[in-house]
């Protein structure tokens, strides 16, 4: 007689299953449960992330990964185990594959990417399904992304929510569709709707997209591969591709990327964490200062659908940040960043004022924090911007160093960006800083309370080359308010005079020194902010980088970049210069750096370090 099992599922003794998996010492549960069985002894006994059903004569074959059912190596076995099942079930007819909860899969398991790779894969499982002799159909709904619509392109038929999207986000981490997702998509929707979707990758705007100049050469070729060669051809070459994007560091640091802004949205303060926190509305806003940033603090509101009063007490100004907020508004929406409607109805939102009365009411006011040292962004991008500056007075040109950043992977160089927010700006912060110190700069200026001072950036100021705006300024633009930087043989003439006055011998400076001294100067300042606490993780620099400065999300962050490049190589190389230029406090290496250098701490354990304790 067979002893009565009680079930661990959620029906417990009512349990009627009937097929049950035991786990040693611990429980019983039944096949088809939405548990997932994770035995938390020191071993993992079983997982199972496919439920199989049968309803009537279909096989069920449902996908139980949550949150978004990702194809682990678990839910691969089960998937290829339920086809196997199903094809040889004669009370079966038909298959349907589904996704249980929020979404169809959503792809492959980016966290498997780094581990030891485990079979079945996804190509070897499709093809099971497309020979099966039954009916195989894909029921999708939510999110249909990459290795999920891969298994769905392999189904015979494909029956979808309207509200279910797809896509093949791969180019989002470095990567190509590499379950014959190359292959089948063009024979389905034809050659030019695979390749936008595949280098466009739905999530980034194609104009991103297209600085994946790899990605996008191997995704064409790929795609390409599925008219010129015959399929199992195809497959291979795809294969193969994925191979050697998945080894590249490009795809490493855009799978870093993708965690390191999930992990960052999980903050905690000492008053409540993201958890707890409740989020108010926010009905009307104000925005006090119609410079640069407060009307870009303007457009990111109105964007969002949210009235903004504009304050500026000077006529002239407010009227210069209507027309700068308009011309961005416009920009956006030919851009496609926000939609004609948005566009049209952010005029009736804005309201500009030049009295203080009229803010009494509203729920918000950003506060723009003015310091010199800044907390996070602006103290790492201190340093970038003063040895840039120091590399023109050294030997570079100011198109040099831009273009040299440029070509690492910054949307726009440091110049052209001093140009557009304007040498005056840069001007007045130095002069704030020299008035509270209780000094007198002059364009002879070498030093300031101990530490190197270049007075190059006064020198154009003095001369009214305030940026684009006057028209020139590290550059010459065709009008005031142009955009189109042009190399300025007086901007030359004018580093050269300065430092014909100063006794500075110029030399000749090499692309690597200008990223070194670029980078590893922020970088070591990142080390010391995490270091202070002021950041909790290098990730909230690097997705604060991401976003903030455009950073190339190939390259994960700059702490990512450090990483990748070898600390101990870092660290040499901060010392480097610090021994070089003893008078620019920012080459001080970080003692953290030093500690995580000498030490090899990999990334993920930084922060045990950060804490004083083993500082
Ligand atoms: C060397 C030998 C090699 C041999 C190879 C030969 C065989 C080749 C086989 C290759 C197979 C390739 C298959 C395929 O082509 C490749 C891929 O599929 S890559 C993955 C593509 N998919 C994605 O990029 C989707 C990423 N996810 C999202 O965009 C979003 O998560 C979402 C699905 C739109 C949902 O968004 P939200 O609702 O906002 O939820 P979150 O984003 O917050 O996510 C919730 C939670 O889930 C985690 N997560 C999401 N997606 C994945 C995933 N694909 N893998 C792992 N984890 C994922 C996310 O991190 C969140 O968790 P948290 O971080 O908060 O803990």
């Amino acid at each position: 007689m067979r002893s009565k099992v009680v079930c661990n599922c959620r029906l417990g003794s009512k349990c009627r299953t009937g097929v049950f998996i035991s786990v040693p010492l611990r429980s019983t549960f039944c096949v088809g449960t939405s548990y997932i069985l994770a035995v938390k002894v020191s071993y993992i006994v079983a997982v199972i992330m496919v439920d199989y059903k049968v309803q009537g004569s279909f096989a069920i074959l449902e996908v139980n990964n949550p949150p978004v059912n990702a194809l682990s190596h678990a839910v691969r076995s089960g998937l290829n185990d339920g086809i196997e099942k199903a094809s040889r079930d004669r009370n079966v007819k038909a298959v349907i594959v589904c996704g249980k909860g929020a979404t169809f899969p959503a792809g492959a398991d980016i966290r498997e990417f780094s581990k030891p790779k485990k079979e079945p894969w996804l190509p070897e499982i499709g093809h099971k399904m497309e020979k099966c002799e039954k009916p195989v159909i894909a029921a999708i709904h939510g999110t249909c992304l990459g290795g999920g619509l891969e298994i769905a392109l392999f189904c015979h038929y494909r029956i979808a929510l309207k509200t279910a999207r797809v896509g093949f986000p791969e180019v989002q981490l470095g990567l190509l569709p590499g379950a014959a997702g190359t292959q089948r998509l063009p024979r389905v929707a034809g050659l030019q709707v695979a390749m936008d979707m595949i280098s466009s990758g739905r999530h980034v705007l194609a104009t991103e997209a297209k600085k994946y100049g790899i990605i996008d050469e191997l995704c064409l070729k790929a795609v390409k591969a599925s008219v010129d060669f015959p399929y199992e051809k195809g497959l291979e070459m795809e294969t193969e591709f994925f191979k050697q994007l998945l080894g590249s560091g490009q795809s490493k640091a855009q799978q870093y990327a993708f965690f390191a802004e999930r992990t960052i949205a999980r903050w905690e303060m000492p008053n409540g964490n993201y958890r707890t926190a409740v989020a108010k509305p926010v009905k009307s806003t104000a925005v006090i200062g119609a410079g640069t940033m407060g009307s870009g603090i303007v457009v990111c509101l109105l964007s969002a659908g949210i009235p903004v009063y504009l304050m500026e007490q000077n006529e002239k100004f407010l009227n210069n940040g209507l027309k700068m907020i308009k011309s961005i508004m416009e920009g956006s929406v030919k851009l496609g960043k926000v939609s004609p409607e948005v566009g049209r109805k952010a005029a009736t939102l804005l309201k500009p004022t030049m009295n203080y009365n009229d803010l009494k009411d509203v729920d918000l006011i950003p506060v723009l924090v003015k310091t010199c040292r800044g907390f996070l962004a602006n103290r790492m991008h201190g340093p970038f911007g003063t040895e840039g500056t120091f590399l023109v007075e050294e030997g570079a040109l100011p198109s040099q160093v831009d273009r040299v950043m440029e070509d690492f992977g910054l949307p726009i160089g440091p110049f052209k960006v001093r140009d557009l927010s304007g040498v005056d700006i840069a001007y007045k912060i130095k002069q704030e800083v020299a008035k509270l110190l209780g000094i007198k700069t002059t364009l002879q200026t070498r030093f300031m309370n101990g530490e190197r001072y270049c007075a190059l950036n006064d020198r154009l100021f003095h001369l009214g080359r305030l940026g684009r705006k006057t028209g020139k300024g590290y550059y010459k633009y065709e009008k005031a308010g142009g955009k189109i930087a042009t190399e300025d043989s007086d901007v030359t003439d004018i580093i050269e005079k300065h430092c014909k006055e100063l006794g500075i011998q110029r030399r000749q400076i090499s692309s690597q020194e200008i990223v070194e001294r670029m980078m590893y100067s922020c970088i070591n300042e990142g080390f010391k902010i995490l270091e202070d606490g002021i950041a909790v993780r290098p990730e909230d620099i690097d997705v604060c980088y991401l976003y903030g400065f455009s950073f190339p999300r190939y390259l994960g962050g700059p702490m990512f970049y450090a990483n990748q490049i070898g600390l101990q190589r870092v660290y040499e190389r901060i010392c480097y210069y610090h021994e070089n230029f003893p008078y620019s406090p920012h080459w001080v290496p970080s003692r953290l750096l030093r500690k995580l250098a000498a030490k090899s701490v990999p990334m993920n354990e930084w922060m045990a370090y950060a804490t004083g304790s083993k500082l």
